[in-house]
């Protein structure tokens, strides 16, 4: 863990089309990340499962509703100086309603392959994550950062309980109002 001992908890959403030859993508208009392609995704509200705070943010920013969705990894940022961020990344399968462009994102369908995404501009650790998740594969992924430096990396590809077992805990901090 940093230094100052604090860990703020995120979702990352990312959408399928219908046959997985394509991911949805946003880009980020305003704050943390701006103008970087991620899935949508935020803060949990207070007394909301990881579950419901990736379908009401997917919701909130590119307007679908997901129907079919499940947590594909996790991402453990461990900052040496600031806040420690633990972020689960969720993999939509299916949805209804329009995808729309939002205050806060700009929609884009990309191919679902490694060399169809835009690694350049987006966070500097998604290189090392995506592969799992192409390939759906469930992983739990740890960085080092030093400010946006990663500093160490270790992406495990783990199976379902595990992952399952990590998400109960990241729950059952969020429901005791510990985050
Ligand atoms: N290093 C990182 N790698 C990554 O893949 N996603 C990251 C990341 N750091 C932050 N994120 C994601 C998590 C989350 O989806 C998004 C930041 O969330 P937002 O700023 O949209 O949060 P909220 O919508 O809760 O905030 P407000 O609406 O400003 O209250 O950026």
């Amino acid at each position: 863990m940093g230094t100052s001992g604090k860990i703020k908890y995120f979702s990352v959403v990312v959408p399928f089309s219908s046959d997985g030859s394509q991911i949805l993508l946003g880009r980020k208009k305003r704050g943390m990340g701006e103008g970087l392609w991620n899935g949508f995704g935020g803060k949990p509200e207070k007394g909301e499962t990881m579950g419901r705070c990736a379908h009401r943010e997917l919701q909130e920013e590119s307007g679908i509703d997901a129907t079919e969705y499940e947590c594909a990894g996790i991402l453990y940022m461990d900052d040496t100086a600031g806040p420690d961020y633990h972020i689960p990344v969720y993999r939509v399968t299916k949805y209804t309603g329009e995808i729309a462009e939002t205050e806060e994102m700009e929609p884009q369908w990309f191919g679902a392959s490694e060399d169809c995404l835009p690694y350049d501009k987006m966070y500097a650790e998604a290189k090392l994550w995506w592969p799992n998740m192409l390939a759906n594969t469930p992983f739990v992924a740890k960085f080092l950062f030093e400010g946006e430096r990663v500093l160490s990396h270790d992406v495990q590809s783990v199976g379902r309980e595990v992952l399952g077992e990590h998400m109960d805990r990241i729950d059952e901090i969020l429901l005791a109002g510990k985050a």
